[in-house]
C-alpha cells in the first residue's frame, strides 16, 4: 500500500517535472527568437542575462508548485482544527446535583439493564446489560472479539451514552453527574496510552499535586525504575527520572512502557474505581504477572474493572463477567465458571490450555508456567 502511494508520487514528479521543462524551454525558446530578431534594438547584454535568468525558471516553476501544495497540505490542519471547534459538546461537564468530592466513597458499580448503540440507527452493542460490583472488588471482563466488552467502559466513562437503562455508582444515577466530574473520579489504563509533549513529571501529575516522592514512589511499584534495595540500573534512571523528556506522543517509549506509565498515573491519581482496559497486553508475561500482584496489592481497596486478553492475569479476579454478543453470559467467581461444564469461560480456558490447577496455583500466588493468550 505504501509502496502504492510512493509509487504515485515519484509518477507525478516526474509527470510535473517534464512538463515544467518544456515550458521553461519554450520560454527559452520564444526569447531568443525574440533577441535575434530584435538584435539591432536590443543591446546582447541584456539579452544575454535575461536568457540566463530564464533558463533556471523550471526550477523556479518547480518550487512554487511545490510552495502552493505544501500550503495547501498544511490547510489541512486549520481545517481539521475548525472541525474540531465546531464537534457538539458532549454534555455538561459539570452538574449542579454533582456528587461530592469524595465521591465515590465505595466504588459499587451497577449496570441495570443497559441498551447502547454507538450511533441512531446502529445496531445495539449492548442488549440489557445487568451486574453490581461491590465496592473494592476486583472484577474481569472477558468474552470474544466484539462480545461488548469495550462498550461497557465507553458506556461508564459516558462517551456513549445508553439509549435505554441505567448506570450507577455508589447509587447515583451517572446521568445526573457531570462529564468532568465523573472521568476525574476513575482512573483508566487505557490499550493505548496517551503522552503530551513535555517531562515525565508534566504527564504523570499534569495537576501537580503529588511530590516527587510519592512519583518516584509509583514508578519503583510500576516496576519501571529498581525497587529499593535492588542494584542500581542507570538506564531506567535516566529514562525515567521526574525530568526525563517525552516526546510528541511518547514516541521514545515503547508501547509496554506507555502502559506501565499508564499504570503510574493511575497509582498517583489513587482513585476509588480504576478501570484497565487490556492495559498490559503489550508487556512480557512475567511483567505482566509481577503487575497484576502490584495491582491487586496497591489497589486493595479499589474497585478494579480489568478487560484482559490473558486469562492467566485475569483468574486473579474476585469475579468475571463474560460477555457474549453484547449481554452478560456469566457472571461469577473465576472457579465457579470454570465448573460449570458447557460454560464460555469454559472453553476459553481450554482454548488457552488453562487447568483448574494453573488457577489455583496463581490465584494462591504462584507464577503460571504456561504462557497462556486468551482467545478474545
Ligand atoms: N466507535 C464505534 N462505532 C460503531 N460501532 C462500534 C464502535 N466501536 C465498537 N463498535 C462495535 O461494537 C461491537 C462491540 O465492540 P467492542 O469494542 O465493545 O468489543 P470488544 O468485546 O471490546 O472487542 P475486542 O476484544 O476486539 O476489543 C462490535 O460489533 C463493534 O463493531
Amino acid at each position: 500500500m505504501e509502496n502504492r502511494a510512493l509509487y504515485m508520487t515519484i509518477a507525478l514528479q516526474e509527470w510535473l517535472g517534464l512538463r515544467l521543462e518544456t515550458i521553461a524551454n519554450f520560454l527559452v525558446l520564444g526569447i531568443a527568437l525574440f533577441g535575434a530578431g530584435e538584435r539591432k534594438s536590443i543591446h546582447p547584454a541584456s539579452a544575454g542575462v535575461v536568457l540566463t535568468y530564464t533558463l533556471s525558471m523550471a526550477q523556479v516553476f518547480s518550487e512554487v508548485v511545490q510552495a502552493y501544495a505544501k500550503n495547501e497540505q498544511n490547510f489541512n490542519a486549520v481545517e481539521r482544527l475548525l472541525y474540531y471547534t465546531e464537534l457538539p459538546s458532549e454534555g455538561a461537564t459539570t452538574k449542579p446535583d454533582d456528587p461530592p468530592p469524595t465521591w465515590p466513597e465505595k466504588g459499587a458499580i451497577s449496570f441495570n439493564n443497559v441498551e447502547m448503540a454507538y450511533r441512531e440507527g446502529l445496531p445495539l452493542v449492548l442488549k440489557g446489560v445487568t451486574f453490581d460490583v461491590n465496592g473494592g472488588e476486583k472484577i474481569g471482563i472477558v468474552g470474544r472479539t466484539g462480545a461488548g466488552k469495550s462498550s461497557l467502559l465507553q458506556a461508564l466513562f459516558k462517551v456513549v451514552n445508553p439509549q435505554r437503562g441505567s448506570i450507577t455508582i455508589d447509587g447515583r444515577d451517572l446521568q445526573d453527574v457531570g462529564l468532568t466530574t465523573l472521568r476525574t473520579r476513575l482512573a483508566l489504563v487505557p490499550q493505548d496510552t496517551t503522552l503530551f509533549l513535555g517531562t515525565l513529571r508534566e504527564n504523570l501529575d499534569p495537576q501537580g499535586t503529588r511530590t516527587d516522592a510519592e512519583i518516584i514512589s509509583a514508578l519503583k511499584r510500576a516496576w519501571l525504575l529498581p525497587a529499593e534495595g535492588s542494584p542500581v540500573d542507570s538506564e531506567a534512571e535516566a529514562k525515567f527520572s521526574l525530568d526525563a523528556p517525552v516526546t510528541d506522543e511518547g514516541s521514545n517509549y515503547s508501547a509496554g512502557e506507555k502502559q506501565l506509565l499508564a499504570l503510574c498515573r493511575a497509582l498517583i491519581k489513587g482513585s476509588r474505581i480504576i478501570i484497565l482496559d487490556e492495559a498490559t497486553s503489550s508487556v512480557d508475561v512475567e511483567t505482566d504477572a509481577k503487575l497484576q500482584r502490584t495491582i491487586q496489592t496497591e489497589f486493595a481497596s479499589s474497585t478494579l474493572l480489568c478487560i484482559a486478553h490473558r486469562l492467566n492475569t485475569i483468574v486473579y479476579y474476585d469475579r468475571i463477567v463474560v460477555m457474549d454478543d453484547g449481554k452478560v453470559a456469566e457472571f461469577d467467581t473465576p472457579l465457579n465458571l470454570f465448573d460449570k461444564e458447557g460454560s464460555i469461560f469454559r472453553s476459553l480456558c481450554d482454548e488457552a490450555n488453562l487447568s483448574r490447577e494453573d488457577i489455583v496455583r496463581i490465584r494462591t500466588g504462584a507464577t503460571v508456567q504456561n504462557t497462556t493468550e486468551a482467545t478474545n
